[in-house]
């Protein structure tokens, strides 16, 4: 499990380490453990010219301290000071072992510039010199290693409202920040390397699943199993106008883990589906629905909203999610919005949720009692108690028509099966960007494709 805690906790577990460890203990260990990255991501430390930029605090501090490591180790190393304070310490150890100061114009003739401008006491934005820096980095292509966060996003909350870096790479130390895993922070972080430095942290709101934790989730059918105890899942999806709708979904159902699929919905559309998937059954008893995906004019409110108050749990797709409410209670509905299905929900605009992606998931999930699963290049998953989980391992060939339609269809088959709608949204989001992963392999790939590329990527998980 990945965690991802607030600067508040941070602070606090790391006050509690300090008070039993001598001064600057914590700082040496987050600078040997940046050092060593460092020098990984240059493939070597020898000759190497890496500048600095350095602001006020101890962020600073960490990328002088590791500086001066990697002058050790022989490299050149230039500290750019962007403030008139910088860590006194951490400077004197870089100037003992034959590092300088330089100015910004050093960084166009640099093979690394190490971003040691502000961590987790960062506001949002980057001052004017701090500015130019990076943009010079930028433009003559040299990559930013970011220290603990990239300098300029909101580190609590993983929204951009300011420029800020780039990141070819960060490291972290002692737990994952929230703008590590959630957009538009989270694509400007790069690969997100941890140091372990010794904190003791209490369980985190912001959770990431690894795939021993998705394994560890997954309902596995065993001896005494049937078609019905694995569960079934009642698909109210597609439309005479999106017949494809109907088939993609049913072909991520059928990829997860349950035992049937019942399908209700026109006949010529439930003919499409059973042409292509002859083990699919008509209405009948269910343990969940999938409910929404292309239905367009087949969209029946009255009738999905009594599918809702019942007892089944619902996964709530696209044009099924018109019937959404925020009267009663639907702590077993799974809703899955993308940025401009959410902003429809909420009556604001599709770039403010683009912006403020972790602030209207929480908030819909409030609102409307449900658990939300917003989709895009990272999905954040949040449930109606403030539980929030990240899914970061898709790749961008998954967006493509359909694949939405894959992802409400396998929801709903870990919702049959028994899972509860923040483990199925977290499990869901793993296994698509998974089978999305199989099915690309760093080229294009399809819907279709996705859902079927999803026993293979279940089995790779499971073995
Ligand atoms: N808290 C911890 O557990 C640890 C912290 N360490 C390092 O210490 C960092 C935090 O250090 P600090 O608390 O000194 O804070 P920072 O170094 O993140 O920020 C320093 C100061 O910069 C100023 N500032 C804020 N926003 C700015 C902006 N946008 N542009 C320019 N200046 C701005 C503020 O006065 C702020 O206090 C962490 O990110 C990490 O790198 C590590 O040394 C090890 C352990
Ligand atoms: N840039 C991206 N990188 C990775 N995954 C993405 C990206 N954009 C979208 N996705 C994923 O692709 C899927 C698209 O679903 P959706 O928008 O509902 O499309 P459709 O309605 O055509 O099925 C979602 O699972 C989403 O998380
Ligand atoms: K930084």
């Amino acid at each position: 499990m990945r965690q991802a805690h607030t600067v508040e906790q941070v602070r606090a577990a790391e006050a509690a380490l300090m008070a039993k460890l001598p001064e600057g203990t914590l700082m040496q260990r987050a600078a040997a453990g940046l050092a060593v990255a460092v020098s990984n991501f240059l493939g070597g430390t020898y000759g190497a010219r890496v500048v600095l930029l350095i602001g006020s605090g101890d962020n600073g501090g960490d990328a002088l301290y590791a500086g001066a490591r990697l002058a050790r180790r022989g490299a050149q190393v230039t500290a750019v000071l962007l403030s008139s304070h910088a860590h006194p310490g951490g400077l004197a150890a870089l100037l003992a072992v034959g590092g300088r100061v330089g100015a910004t114009s050093d960084i166009v003739s640099a093979d690394v510039v190490l971003d040691g401008i502000v961590g987790i006491g960062g506001r949002p934005g980057l001052r004017p010199d701090a500015l130019a820096a990076v943009q010079l980095a930028e433009q003559y292509g040299v990559p930013i290693v970011a220290v603990d966060t990239p300098s300029g996003v909101d580190v609590d909350t993983g929204e951009t409202p300011e420029p800020h870096v780039r990141a070819a790479l960060t490291v972290t130390f002692g737990t994952h920040k929230i703008c590590h895993l959630v957009d538009p922070a989270a694509s400007a972080c790069g690969p997100v390397h941890l140091i372990d430095i010794g904190l003791d942290l209490p369980p985190a709101e912001v959770q990431s699943l690894q795939a021993a934790d998705v394994r560890a989730l997954y309902p596995i059918p065993h001896g005494e199993s049937d078609k019905y105890s694995r569960g079934v899942l009642g698909l109210m999806v597609g439309s005479p106008q999106y017949p494809g709708a109907a088939v993609i979904a049913t072909t991520g159902a059928l990829a997860g883990p349950i035992g049937m699929v019942r399908y209700v919905g026109p006949d010529a559309v439930a003919a499409a589906v059973r042409e292509a998937h002859p083990e699919v059954v008509g209405d009948g008893r269910v343990q969940a629905w999938t409910i929404g995906s292309g239905l367009g004019d087949e969209l029946d409110v009255p009738r999905i909203r009594e599918l809702l108050d019942a007892d089944e749990p619902v996964v709530l797709d696209a044009d099924g999610l018109k019937a959404l409410d925020d009267s009663g209670d639907h702590v077993d509905v799974l809703a899955t919005p993308h940025a401009g299905e959410l902003a429809r929900l909420l009556g604001v605009e599709r770039a403010t949720v683009e912006a403020e992606r972790l602030k209207y998931a929480r908030l819909a999930a409030e609102r409307f009692d449900v658990t939300v699963l917003l989709k895009g290049a990272t999905t954040v998953i949040a449930g109606p108690d403030g539980e929030v989980r990240v899914n970061t391992n898709a790749t961008p060939w998954l967006a493509t028509a359909g694949a939405g339609d894959v992802l409400a269809g396998l929801c709903g088959s870990l919702l049959a099966a028994g899972l509860t709608p923040l483990d199925a949204a977290a499990v869901g989001a793993y296994l698509h960007a998974s089978a999305a992963n199989l099915s690309s392999s760093g080229g294009p790939t399809t819907a279709i494709a996705v859902a079927q590329a999803l026993p293979e990527a279940t089995r790779l998980l499971l073995s």
